[in-house]
């Protein structure tokens, strides 16, 4: 089946987000007076989102002081959100290549609009993408076929004409179920023992430059 649009998960396939999420977790610890963690550490957590982050800095806490800090670490989130973040270095080629034939992308993130919105504000590409759903954009999230299929709505594609990237097993599951090809960005932000050879995606890149190759052969 041919392919005529391609859906890009955020955090850790498209952005590399994980400097601007790892100054605001550790800007957190120091007001709570807590050691730093490792920039590597933090890079594994990033795509299960913001709640995922703040449980690895406070492990064992919960309720209203978790929630708490989540959302003091949110709100330094949002203030330093594009200080550091870039397309992954490759892709932009790819973006560019998708305009100049004249085909439609979008982006499908568990991220909620808030986050979404105030990012892509700030980050320019060679095309606009013609969809952004966000986490809250509809009642479900990945790994739910629903926030994909509406991207391939309007991006005026059937689901089996569609590739999804994401560099999380969630984002595979998501576009298996949304009925579209799948690709696995292995440079992104992969949960810790996550295994290639254990998810079921139809493609794999090592590099973000595989998937503007794979653009340019493809589509
Ligand atoms: O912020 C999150 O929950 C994860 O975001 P993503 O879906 O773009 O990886």
């Amino acid at each position: 089946m041919s392919i005529q649009c391609v859906l890009f998960d955020l955090d850790g396939t498209l952005l590399d987000t994980s400097y601007d999420f790892a100054y605001a977790l550790n800007q957190t610890c120091r007001h709570y007076e807590q050691q730093p963690l490792r920039y590597q550490d933090i890079r594994k957590t990033v795509s299960q989102g913001g709640l995922a982050m703040t449980q690895l800095a406070f492990p064992g806490l919960e309720g209203e002081e978790l929630e708490a800090r989540r959302q003091f670490f949110l709100d330094v989130y949002f203030k330093n959100i594009d200080h550091h973040t870039r397309v992954f270095p490759g892709l932009e080629a790819g973006l560019a290549e998708i305009a100049q034939k004249n085909l439609n992308w979008g982006i499908v993130t568990n991220k909620p609009g808030w986050l979404t919105e105030k990012l892509l504000e700030n980050i320019s590409f060679p095309s606009k993408p013609l969809s952004v759903i966000s986490g809250d954009t509809l009642s479900v999230r990945k790994p739910h076929p629903e926030p994909l299929l509406l991207a391939a709505q309007q991006c005026g594609a059937e689901p089996e004409n569609c590739i999804y990237i994401g560099d999380h097993p969630r984002d595979i599951e998501a576009g298996i179920n949304a009925g579209m090809q799948t690709g696995a960005a292995m440079f992104g932000y992969l949960p810790e023992g996550a295994q290639e050879t254990a998810w079921p995606a139809n493609h794999f890149f090592e590099t973000p430059i595989e998937i503007t190759h794979f653009i340019r052969e493809q589509l």
